[in-house]
Order: C-alpha cells, then structure tokens, then sequence
C-alpha cells in the first residue's frame, strides 16, 4: 500500500471515531429530549423537516444535498428509536413502493407493517396497532387514488407528512438474460407504465396482471421462464437479477404519499395544508368557495373533484394549499370556507417533502 494511501485511511479512521462520539452524544440528547416528552408524540414531523432543510443549506460539499439528507434521516430514525419504537403501516406485501416510500421517509428505524390493502393501513392506525400509515395518493401519469381520498374523507385520522418517491421501474428475472422469458408479471398500473418499452422490446411476451410488483417479483423468483417488472427492493427481497433498469415509459414518474395519524403536524416554515369540502349544487358556486383563498394569497396546488357517495351528481372537492392551518393567511381564508362551504373538513397541515 502506498504511503499516500495508508495516510488517507488513517485520516478516514480518525474523523469516523469524531464522527461516533459526536453520533453518541447526539443519541443521548435525543434521549433526554423523549424523557421531557414523557410519552406524548414522540415523532416531530415539523421539526424532522427543518433540521434536514438546515443541514442541506448549510452542506459545504462535496456530498450532494440529497446524501446529506439521507444520512441525517437514517440519524434521525435511530435517534427516534430510543425514545419510542415507532410502528409504521404500509400498503404491503414487502417489497412495495409503498414500503420504500415509508422508508424513505422514516428512515430504517421502525417496525414496518405489510397490509393487505389501503383500508387495512387507516383501520390499523385507528385501532392503535400502529402510529403511523403510508398511503399512496397520487400518481404522476396515473392520478388519483380514489380509494385513499374517499377513506381520507369517512375517517377520523389527520395527515402529518407527505412523501415523494420517483417510481423506477426494473424488469427483473430469476434468469441471467430474457432469452428464455415466457411472460411478464407485474401490477396492472405498472404494466401501463412500461406500455411503450414493453412494446419495443418485448412486444410477442404476455403481459400478466398481478395484486403487486412484489407479488410478480414472488412468482417470478419461483420460475426462470417468468420475468416481473417491480422496484429495486422487490428484485433485492427475491433475490432476481434486473435486466433491464428504468424501464418506465416517463423518466419524471413520481408517486405521492401520505402519513395518517391521529394528529397532524405543527409548522414547519414551508407547510401544505388538505383539505375537502362540498359545493352547493349551484352556478358559481366554487368560485366563491375559492376566492377567499385568492384574497388572501393563499397558493392552491391541488384542486380535484370526485363524486358524493351521498347522492347522485353532488361533488366533494379535494384541495392542498401552500401553509399551515395556524398561518394567519391560511385561518383567515378557512375561517371564511368555512362560513360559505356546505361542508369542510381540514384533513391535515404537514412539512412539504423535505426529502
Ligand atoms: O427534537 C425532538 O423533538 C427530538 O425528539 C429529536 C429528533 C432528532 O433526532 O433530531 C428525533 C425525533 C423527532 O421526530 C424529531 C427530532
């Protein structure tokens, strides 16, 4: 080993044990922070967000912003985990988006519970058999997932955090090559995805529909003739090879997810706020509901319509706003929803995706 070398690792040695004590006693901080909690809300969503969008400003470099982030996540997480062991639902099986979403933004930490389906993630929060649930609720190509806004609409639980998680999509086999492919595994959604790659590159495969891209990634890892397209973590649980990487007809494809709880999140600086409301059946009419938000310069990002299971042709309306529910400019524009809207619920304030 060169002498050049041997200096650096030694270096690398030294800063790692700076790095372990200054960890340590940031542990033990952490620690006498969960004993002034003393048993109420441990996880500080709000709080979370603003020390990963300090530390990314204040990152000198040469690691990414991003890297920053995800290291203090994973400090965070374990940080977290001597106060309380946190347990954190998801729309299963293991090997998910949904799981990966819940890592990316819990960290490794918790313990992560597969549900069979959206309902059984808000049924497990309310019962208390877990703190926190992971739903999708958005797609970029796909839209809406209807399911999550009509339970987010009947439920009583709040939402405290988003999630962002660009969607990947890997053709994964057992086998070293697609030669020997028969027929391609995947859930119905992703199959539309990977429409235009599938077209050109493997246009005389049958394509499978299946209940998740972790369930084709299973059957695939039993038969070497069956190729899966999932995430990276379903190929890495089955241990398949990727065959193809990125596969999705639209680089930009990113899923959006929400955190449900039995509380939302304190501010943050850079909130969103969910909320749904009901329209009188009359011209005009949603235009007046959205003008105090205009007034009061409050940003509307989302505004969508979905039927009333109440009666035939009448129209929730589902909308996020840039802020907290406790910005002065925010209250005012609600307070005034309020007094005109038939109905409003505010399902949730929550950091913007800090990472
Ligand atoms: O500041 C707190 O309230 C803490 O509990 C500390 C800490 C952290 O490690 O920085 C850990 C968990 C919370 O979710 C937020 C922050």
């Amino acid at each position: 080993m060169s002498d050049e070398l041997l200096k650096l690792r030694n270096e690398i040695d030294r800063l790692d044990e700076e790095i372990l004590a200054r960890l340590s006693e940031r542990a033990r901080c952490a620690q006498r922070v969960g004993e002034i909690k003393r048993g109420v809300m441990y996880y500080r969503p709000e709080r979370e967000a603003q020390v990963l969008r300090r530390l990314a400003e204040l990152n000198p470099g040469p690691l990414s912003p991003d890297a920053v982030k995800t290291i203090f996540r994973e400090v965070m997480s374990a940080c977290l985990g001597l106060e309380q062991p946190l347990r954190v639902a998801y729309l299963g099986p293991a090997g998910t988006f949904s799981e990966s979403a819940s890592r990316k933004h819990f960290g490794s930490a918790p313990n992560f519970m597969a549900m069979a389906a959206i309902d059984d993630v808000f049924r497990a929060v309310e019962a208390g058999n877990a703190d926190y649930g992971v739903v999708p609720v958005e797609n970029s190509t796909e839209g809406a997932v209807g399911g999550t806004l009509d339970l987010l609409l009947a439920n009583p639980l709040k939402v405290c955090g988003e999630v962002r998680l660009r969607i990947h999509q890997q053709l994964m086999s057992r086998a070293d090559g697609i030669g020997a492919a028969r027929r391609v595994y995947s859930h119905a959604q992703s199959l539309a995805q990977c429409h235009e790659w599938l077209n050109r590159n493997l246009p005389h495969l049958p394509r499978i529909p299946v209940a998740s891209n972790a369930e084709a990634a299973r059957m695939a890892s039993e038969d070497p003739e069956s190729c899966a397209i999932a995430g990276e973590a379903a190929a890495q649980l089955y241990g398949l090879n990727i065959l193809a990487p990125n596969i999705e007809d639209d680089p930009n494809n990113t899923t959006r997810f929400l955190v449900i709880a039995d509380h939302d999140a304190g501010p943050s600086g850079q909130d969103r706020t969910s909320l749904v409301f009901s329209a009188p059946n009359r011209p005009g009419a949603i235009h007046g509901l959205l003008e105090p938000m205009a007034r009061h310069g409050v940003d509307m990002t989302k505004l969508q319509s979905r039927p009333a299971r109440s009666g035939l042709w009448e129209y929730v309306f589902y909308a996020d706003i840039n802020g907290h529910r406790d910005d002065p400019e925010v209250a005012a524009a609600l307070a005034e929803l309020n007094d005109r809207a038939a109905f409003v619920k505010v399902i949730g304030s929550y950091p913007v995706a800090a990472i």
